[in-house]
């Protein structure tokens, strides 16, 4: 096979920043008001405070109205749900994101459930979850690294996802099973695989379409990909690269990039991927909600 086309995930994240920039200046030019986006983080990881500094970065550049809120790693639950009930109700505040994971002794879920659902842009109150598998995508806010991943697909593809067999490798409730449901719905042939798929090598190469998103550091070797399929890889794993220096790291996905360069048609790297675009994707996600939240109609959806 001659060498895979790369999406360039950096590029078409900014030009999906930048619809959201002139939207929002539309907005506030017609209604007085900015996207307000407030991201949550209780404890000092350093890849999550990385992640956070580039949320706030990008909600400033699309003109949006942008709060962090920083919290010690020993902060309760009380306190944390205190948090998400007051920017529940501040009406300055359109989307809510409590990075994850938390510290062990909060319960995840019951934060996640006490987010108002229309202030949801990370997609995972069961409300939205319900209605992305209920087959009301355009209804619900739909998590941001799926909806990034389609956007790539279906700027890759076009419209030509109807049939494809598609094998989403992974069923997390961030990425596999909204991801499984966006394909489903794009009538896509969808399977989910995981850790206990029998012959994952075999199910992978029938696939027109993988999404791997196992947070295995490159699993997913070249010769299991169908010659000209189309590859999208969700993980960002931090290996160890001595050739770098002493102590150095460098990021590699789920995929075997360099393997599968020679057999897929088309493949996202990492960095430069999925990441990028699932920043992008937030931006959508906290426009959409502010305009709901003021009455306003949806906009064109971007996928
Ligand atoms: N409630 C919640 N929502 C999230 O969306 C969420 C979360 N928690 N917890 C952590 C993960 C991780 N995540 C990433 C976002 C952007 C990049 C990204 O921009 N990556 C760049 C570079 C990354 C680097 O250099 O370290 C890239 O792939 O090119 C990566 C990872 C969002 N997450």
């Amino acid at each position: 096979m001659p060498q895979a086309q790369i999406i360039d995930g950096k590029a078409i994240a900014e030009s999906v920043r930048q619809e959201i920039t002139n939207r929002a200046a539309k907005l506030l030019e017609t209604s007085g008001k900015r996207p307000g986006l407030a991201v949550v983080l209780v404890g000092e990881d350093p890849a999550s405070q990385v992640y956070v500094r580039n949320k706030d970065r990008a909600a400033e550049a699309c003109g949006f109205h942008s709060v962090k809120h920083t919290l010690g790693a020993e902060t309760s639950e009380a306190d944390v749900l205190a948090l998400v009930e007051q920017l529940n109700n501040d009406p300055e505040i359109h989307g809510i994101l409590v990075q994850l994971p938390l510290p062990g002794h909060i319960d995840e879920s019951k934060v996640l459930r006490l987010i108002r659902p229309e202030k949801d842009v990370d997609g995972f109150h069961p409300v939205n979850v319900g209605l992305l598998t209920a087959g009301e995508r355009d209804s619900a806010l739909v998590p941001c690294t799926p909806a990034g991943s389609l956007v790539l697909l279906k700027r890759t593809l076009g419209d030509t996802l109807s049939g494809k067999n598609a094998v989403v490798i992974g069923r997390s409730n961030i990425v596999g099973k909204p991801m499984a449901s966006l394909l489903l719905q794009e009538s896509c042939t969808v399977t989910i695989a995981h850790s206990r798929t029998r012959d994952l090598p075999d199910v992978v190469r029938a696939a027109d379409i993988v999404v791997a998103a196992v947070g295995r550091p490159e699993m997913i070797k070249g010769d299991w990909i169908k010659p000209g399929a189309t590859v999208i890889d969700v993980g960002i794993n931090r290996i160890p690269a001595p050739e770098l220096g002493e102590g150095k790291n460098r990021l590699v996905g789920d995929v075997a990039f360099n393997e599968a360069v020679d057999h897929a048609g088309a493949i996202t790297p990492v960095p430069g991927g999925v990441g990028p675009m699932t920043i992008a994707m937030l931006m959508v996600n906290t426009l959409t909600a502010a305009r709901r939240l003021l009455g306003l109609p949806d906009e064109e959806p971007l996928f």
